[in-house]
């Protein structure tokens, strides 16, 4: 993405929580045995280049079509996944220089994990089956809040069960995971998080395995609680739709992932109503309640179905293979999503049709690709 001629980036002011700078997260690839002699390691490149600040009270709903890159950079957000390269920090705190003890530690690693907290898509097994709710709800805060009295913690576990809606909270306190339905674990796996007053939720696919009708309401409660509680969430989600209405409501921003890279952020009423970015074009065509008549009216706007690797994503920009509006220089050159787009409020796309002044104008079109000669004014 960004290439950086300074590895510092200057992060926004007082107000941002976390800041990643030209962060990239690598996976060694499981080879055989036989392959693994003969071969170079394999390398995932799960995440790349990215740059991002999460300031206080932010709202990012990521999206992105499976294995993209989503849930590595929400985890590298939080401090639970190191990146390979670039630097993550909390509050200026270096995350990683924390964790291992390097360099000078402002703010403890301790409280980096209390206040970067994340909830599972699948909450029955983030939650101990053999303890009842209380007992998991207890454990965190009797550790990261030893001095506080059995009668205030359980008076603030109780408080905080009635105000997700599960009354009386004494009896869902005593209850063991299986005696809840889905929407229940997942709002005592947000009562966990919320325990620890935390700065940055991750809520990864948190909603994606509930019912319809749950979705949303589980949807209005994660905002209701951002909201009361100024707290920043990462949303994740492979839906355009969910991501929509959850960025939307908030007046936070969509980041669109593709291979590993985001390839547009911005509002959600612009990037939506009217994406930069062809790759966006084909994630608001494949999400059919946001324009139903454009989907059944036309093909997908796009040249392949088929992902790359992300061992060996494309050259240049890497949608190149399947965008159809490529042109040569697109094989080449790769598109920046530019500085801004760490910003909250900033509105980016990693494309070169967005610059009008770019060589892709005077390039020759790839094949299969039909070739409009100028700018287009909403290109612009
Ligand atoms: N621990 C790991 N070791 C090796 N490869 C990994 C690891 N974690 C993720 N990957 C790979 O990194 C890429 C990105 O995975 P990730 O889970 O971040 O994607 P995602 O967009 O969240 O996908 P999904 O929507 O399916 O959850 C994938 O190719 C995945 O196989």
């Amino acid at each position: 993405m960004s290439e950086r001629t300074d590895s510092s980036r200057a992060t926004g002011g007082d107000d941002v929580v976390v800041s990643l700078d030209d962060v990239s997260v690598h996976f060694e690839k499981e080879q055989g045995f036989v392959d693994s002699i003969r071969n170079e390691p394999k390398r995932v490149r799960a995440v790349d280049g990215v740059s991002l600040d999460i300031e206080e009270n932010d709202v990012l709903a990521l999206v992105g079509e499976s294995g993209c890159g989503k849930t590595t950079l929400g985890k590298t957000i939080i401090g639970v996944q190191r990146p390979t390269d670039g630097t993550v920090a909390y509050r200026g705190q270096d995350v990683w220089d924390a964790k291992d003890g390097t360099g000078e530690v402002t703010v403890p690693h301790g409280d980096i994990r209390r206040a970067l907290q994340i909830i599972h898509q699948d909450p029955g097994a983030a939650l101990n089956p053999n303890r009842k709710v209380l007992a998991s709800l207890e454990a965190p805060l009797k550790r990261w809040n030893s001095e506080m009295s059995t009668e205030d913690r359980r008076a603030r576990i109780f408080a905080l069960l009635d105000r997700v809606g599960m009354d009386p909270p004494q009896d869902y306190a005593h209850r063991y995971p299986h005696q809840l339905s889905g929407g229940e674990q997942q709002r005592v796996a947000l009562v966990r998080a919320l325990l620890m007053n935390p700065d940055v939720i991750l809520a990864d696919e948190a909603v994606s395995a509930l019912d319809v009708s749950l979705r949303v309401e589980t949807m209005d409660l994660l905002l209701e609680l951002q909201r009361q509680f100024d707290t920043s969430f990462v949303f994740i989600s492979h839906t355009l739709s969910n991501a929509r209405y959850l960025a939307e409501k908030a007046g936070g921003r969509v980041g669109i992932m593709y291979l590993g890279e985001i390839v547009e952020i911005g509002p959600p009423q612009e990037v939506l109503r009217d994406p930069k970015h062809p790759y966006s074009k084909v994630l608001r065509w494949a999400t059919a309640d946001l324009d139903p008549s454009e989907r059944q009216m036309t093909d997908p706007p796009v040249r392949s179905i088929d992902i790359p690797d992300p061992v060996d994503p494309p050259s240049g920009c890497r949608f190149h293979t399947r965008c159809p509006e490529a042109r040569e220089v697109c094989r080449s050159e790769a598109p920046e999503l530019g500085e801004d787009a760490a910003q909250p409020g900033a509105r980016c796309a990693a494309c070169h049709r967005t610059d009008p002044d770019h060589e892709y104008w005077r390039s020759e079109p790839l094949d299969g690709v039909e070739a409009d000669s100028a700018p287009q004014e909403s290109d612009d």
